[in-house]
């Protein structure tokens, strides 16, 4: 579930007078989702015939001071032919409002189904999506650091300590280890830009094989900019659990980034470390969440080991094989 504040309908057809949006016809939560408050809205619409939005409320996880950086970001992107959503701003232009306690924003609906089993040419349409973001991020002025790079995994092990080993024995020696060998050969000279950091499946719309909308920037940040591809290789590229390996959806994404951005000869030889320091940054925040959410919680908890399982395959694979040939 992803509602954790409830708002009343009256409120949201109060909310909504401050734009041109028409009036509140309905308002759902939407299930999917960890981090904020989503709804989808149905409205008169500006011009009487209807119209969707989706109402974010921010909560915890998302600071309210970042909220500018991904508004000018998205505008940034949109601009440049990237099909990401909006914020709308109300009639005195505000994009940032508060609503039921929590900051709120009311943001452009895009259509378009998350995949939970990705074909290759599915794969292929999201590679070349992200070249394109790659590409529309030059020129993009804004910075964040990224809270979840290097130094933010050691900070996250720490916080796990001695709780690593309640979820698997021996998983919190598993994890030093991989921080050290990390910091031995993270790639830190590779171009850096802005990144999305979490573009899974669930954060792609598509209709068949055709990219819709990428969705979710809240962990928008600079960092390596080919670190962005190997977090999307580590979310594309194998069943849920992270048992299976997905070789021709691999080979279709490297071929998207490829057509659309394409990797340095550098980028390339580093590309099995980042795909470690991938699995590693989403094994911790997993691995957190996991030992500080509640079993009975509303939110479903994600597997740290389906992570565990990709950062094991990435230390042992053929690294020809990653991107294909
Ligand atoms: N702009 C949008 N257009 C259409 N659907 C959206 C949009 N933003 C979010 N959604 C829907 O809401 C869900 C949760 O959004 P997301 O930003 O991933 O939430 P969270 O940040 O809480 O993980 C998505 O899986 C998608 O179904
Ligand atoms: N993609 C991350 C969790 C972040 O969730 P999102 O709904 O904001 O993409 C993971 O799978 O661990």
């Amino acid at each position: 579930m992803a509602v954790y504040t409830h708002v009343p309908a009256e409120e949201i057809d109060a909310f909504l007078l401050r734009y041109d949006a028409g009036r509140l016809v309905s308002a759902k939560g939407i299930a999917e989702g960890v981090e904020n408050s989503n709804y989808l809205l149905e409205t008169t619409g500006p011009d009487g015939k209807g119209h969707r939005y989706i109402l974010t409320l921010y909560e915890k996880r998302v600071d309210e001071a970042d909220l500018p950086f991904f508004m000018d970001l998205l505008d940034h992107l949109g601009a440049r032919g990237c099909l990401v959503p909006r914020f709308i701003a109300d009639r005195e232009g505000k994009r940032l409002q508060q609503l039921s306690g929590r900051p709120a924003c009311l943001i452009e609906f895009l259509t378009g189904i998350s995949l939970t089993e990705p074909t290759p040419g599915q794969a292929r349409a999201a590679g070349a999506a992200l070249g394109e973001l790659h590409k529309a991020a030059q020129g993009f002025s804004g910075e964040r650091r990224n809270a979840l790079d290097k130094d933010g995994w050691h900070a996250l092990a720490a916080r796990c300590g001695a709780d690593f080993d309640q979820i698997e024995p021996g998983l919190g020696a598993r994890v030093a280890q991989e921080l050290a060998f990390l910091d031995a050969h993270w790639p830190d000279d590779l171009p850096r830009s802005v990144i999305h950091a979490d573009l899974f499946p669930d954060n792609v719309l598509m209709l068949g094989d055709e990219v819709t909308g990428l969705i979710d920037f809240y962990f928008s940040c600079t960092d390596i900019r080919a670190y962005d591809l190997a977090v999307t290789h580590s979310a594309w590229c194998f069943s849920n659990d992270g048992a299976t390996w997905f070789g021709e959806r691999a080979t279709a994404l490297g071929e998207g980034y490829s057509r659309a951005h394409g990797l340095s000869e550098a980028e390339r030889a580093a590309f099995p470390i980042l795909c470690r320091g991938a699995a590693l940054r989403f094994l911790l925040t997993r691995a957190f969440d996991w030992i500080n959410t509640p079993a009975d919680a509303l939110v479903t908890r994600k597997d740290p080991l389906a992570y565990l399982r990709r950062l094991d395959f990435y230390a042992s694979a053929n690294p020809v094989e990653l991107l294909g040939a």
